[in-house]
């Protein structure tokens, strides 16, 4: 005996439907899509997913105007750099050294050693998916990253392929013939400096590093990457930092990439889901920690009650510990030679009550 059920029945009617709707796209697709993304390499580093706070402006474009008004921003607090004119992003297109050099230089010496067993492993594949792409980059006139011989990325337009060779016309008018291996798809020109790494559409190695050399040249030292701030030393005063610009976080008026915002969205979620944040600060000797941890804590005391006896002193602690816990090396001549972990206790009204500084000797306030 044969039964049809009723479940039978409606899943079949389903593919039906399903199916007419698959015949009609098909024949509304457009013709001319850019072709997907190349595939992003594997990496340790790939970023949680997590919520980015609003305020963090995820995929923020920075068009030249909205650069400008960004500048005025930094600018109008004391600080500054140059325009943000597109002569200065072609002068600064170029990208320092880098480890898919390596990868490539691997590549070559593999090459030239005929295959030979070489006692590195060789790097991931940093062009899967790329090759199918060339052509609309060359259709289209896109930028590209080419990996010079001297181990820079520069700009430049691909003006043909064939057989795994590209001729590729950098910014300065030079042509230059290299392997497609070499080439990584550049962003469009009105990404550059964009507030929030994740809104690169390229998210490769150039991309990133001359993204953050775009606004660094502007002493727009901090960026996002997802909820992560990344911090560059700046090794200069680029008034960023005074009782303004904390006023101008608190209030909201200014929301680009700064501690102060971690800092003020740490406080802001403290007071209002009641739970406990932590802020970590991490980096190499000289990278700016500590500097960046004194921003973030004169933010944090002046929410929670900057004229109390208590805030006074976790400002004077900092003048202490550096006095015995510091020491001139090669590369910080004020290095912090331990580690701090800062508790700032609040009461329910959001008011410093208390501090706890620990490091190997204990400061309890
Ligand atoms: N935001 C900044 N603005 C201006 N100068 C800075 C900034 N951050 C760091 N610097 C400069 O860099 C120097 C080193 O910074 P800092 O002592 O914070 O590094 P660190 O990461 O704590 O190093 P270490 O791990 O060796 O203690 C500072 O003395 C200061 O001159």
């Amino acid at each position: 005996m044969i039964s049809v059920t009723p479940s039978l029945i409606v899943r079949s009617s389903l593919e039906e439907m399903l199916d007419s709707l698959q015949r009609k796209e098909e024949i509304k697709k457009p013709t001319d899509l850019p072709p997907a993304l190349p595939a992003r390499p594997a990496s340790k580093a790939r970023l949680p997913k997590r919520p980015v706070p609003a305020m963090f402006g995820v995929g923020d474009v920075v068009s030249p105007e909205a650069g400008d008004s960004r500048r005025q921003d930094f600018k109008g607090i004391g600080g500054g750099g140059g325009g943000f004119g597109r002569r200065k992003v072609l002068e600064t297109a170029v990208c320092g050294e880098s480890p898919y050099t390596m990868a490539a230089v691997h590549e070559r010496r593999l090459a030239e050693n005929g295959g030979a067993h070489l006692a590195t492993p060789p790097p991931p594949s940093l062009h899967s998916g790329w090759d199918n792409s060339i052509d609309y980059f060359i259709k289209k006139q896109l930028r590209v990253w080419c990996l010079l011989q001297n181990g820079q990325w520069e700009l430049g337009k691909i003006q043909s392929a064939a057989g795994g060779k590209a001729s590729v016309t950098l910014l300065d008018g030079t042509v230059v013939v290299m392997s497609t291996e070499e080439l990584l798809p550049a962003n469009m020109e009105i990404l550059d400096g964009v507030n929030n790494l994740v809104g690169l559409g390229y998210l490769n190695e150039p991309s990133v590093i001359c993204n953050l050399q775009y606004r660094y040249a502007r002493d727009v030292i901090y960026t996002m990457a997802g909820p992560v701030l990344l911090a560059i030393n700046p090794f200069k005063d680029v008034s960023i930092s005074g009782s303004d610009v904390i006023t101008a976080y608190r209030e909201k008026i200014l929301d680009s990439p700064h501690v102060y915002a971690v800092a003020d969205a740490a406080y802001s979620d403290m007071m209002r889901d009641g739970v406990n944040h932590s802020i970590i600060i991490s980096g190499e000797s000289g990278a700016g920690k500590s500097v960046t941890a004194k921003l973030a804590i004169e933010y944090l005391v002046g929410a929670g009650g900057e004229d109390s006896e208590i805030a006074s002193k976790i400002h004077q602690m900092g003048c202490i510990l550096e006095a015995f816990g510091n020491a001139k090396t090669s590369r910080n001549r004020n290095s912090s030679r331990f580690g701090k972990l800062i508790d700032i206790h609040y009461n329910a009204k959001g008011i410093i009550c208390g501090a706890y500084i620990h490091t190997r000797k204990h400061f309890c306030f």
